[in-house]
């Protein structure tokens, strides 16, 4: 692609989005074609209620993707199991051999939206890394501790230290994605450590910091876990997603709740951006002057991850301006998009 600071166009190769919530049912179809329009391929993740825990119950959700989606859109849902206490070993194996997931994920109980059923002491799943080190099935990692004692901006911080560091002296073959990462101390963790570990970044943890919550009032929203952090933290994302590493790619984290649920006295955690992904990503690469960037991060660095080929064809993105919609249905509700009524200087084509 074209290496000019600010091109009238940029075409790259078809990306991908590294870390997808669809949810199921009616709320699924409505969201799977914003999707299906960015990205060619998804992770999808597996915090349904009840969670996906097994290889049957993840061929069974990827048959009702395929399913919704519209005639005539090409999408390969990605799928990945949720790791619990009791997860056998056996299921990894059967998870290979499906060959269509792709990793596991690791929520720690109680971390986030869904993750009740989650992790409560790592040491209770050793014998299934063990099978998932054997057979390169990545962990995905919701990477923040849930000590309500540590502060909420310090649980990934503090996650580093009190799970990844001892995790990966265990297992330093066990392919790592170190999910929706929001701090300088995991940007520096991800690109100096050694084996195989990656990073996903989300587009809006590359445009905005913990001010956008409270920006004229409370912005629920812009609420979403982990939580946005300090400008430093900020820039130190901005700086590893336009670095080239290769261990950095795209995940939107694009989680879709019902407008009622996020504005309540107790919303959920979770920010829209599937709608506008692409457009997101290149607006925070061409503020950082890193717009020739972006088609590594975007397209090449998560199939290297992975092990899966890159996609054919390209996508366009025009620098043309357009506004978000105030809302989209989600099966019988609506949701609020990020930057609902704003404008974006950036249109996939
Ligand atoms: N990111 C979020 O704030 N929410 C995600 C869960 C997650 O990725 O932690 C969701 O499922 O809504
Ligand atoms: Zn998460
Ligand atoms: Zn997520």
């Amino acid at each position: 692609m074209s290496t000019i600071e600010s091109p009238a166009s940029i075409t790259i190769t078809r990306p991908d989005d590294w870390h997808l919530h669809l949810r199921d049912g009616a709320a699924m179809a409505s969201v799977l074609p914003h999707t299906a329009r960015q990205f060619a391929r998804a992770i999808v993740m597996p915090n349904l209620k009840p969670p996906v825990t097994t290889a049957a119950l993840a061929t069974e959700y990827r048959a009702r993707i395929l399913a919704a989606l519209p005639q005539g859109m090409a999408f390969e849902p990605l799928m990945t199991l949720y790791l619990t206490d009791n997860t056998e070993p056996d299921e990894i194996r059967r998870a290979r051999d499906t060959g269509f997931i792709h990793g596991v994920k690791l929520y720690p109980a109680g971390a986030t939206t869904n993750s009740a059923a989650g992790v409560t002491d790592l040491k209770k799943c050793y014998k299934t890394l063990e099978v998932m080190q054997e057979l390169d099935m990545p962990l995905l990692t919701h990477g923040e501790v849930t000590d309500q004692h540590i502060d909420l901006f310090d649980r990934e911080a503090v996650f580093i230290e009190r799970v990844m560091r001892p995790l990966r002296r265990d297992f330093p073959e066990l392919p790592i994605v170190f999910e929706h990462i929001t701090t300088k101390d995991a940007a520096e963790y991800v690109a100096e450590a050694e084996g195989p570990i990656a990073a996903t970044i989300t587009a809006h943890h590359l445009l905005y910091n913990r001010n956008e919550i409270f920006r004229g009032g409370i912005r629920p929203h812009y609420y979403c876990l982990p939580v946005l952090k300090r400008e430093e933290h900020r820039l130190a994302l901005v700086t590893a997603a336009t670095s080239g590493d290769e261990r950095f790619f795209l995940g939107t984290d694009s989680a879709p709740h019902a407008v009622h649920t996020k504005e309540s006295s107790c919303g959920c955690a979770g920010c829209y951006t599937a709608l506008h992904a692409m457009e997101l990503y290149a607006t925070a690469f061409e503020q950082a002057g890193a717009l020739d960037k972006l088609e590594a991060f975007a397209s090449l660095n998560g199939p290297a991850f992975y092990g899966l080929p890159v996609n054919e064809g390209t996508i366009t993105l025009a620098r043309e301006t357009w506004s978000l919609p105030a809302t989209v249905p989600m099966g019988e509700h609506d949701l609020v998009p990020l930057n609902a009524g704003e404008q974006i200087g950036w249109k996939m084509l």
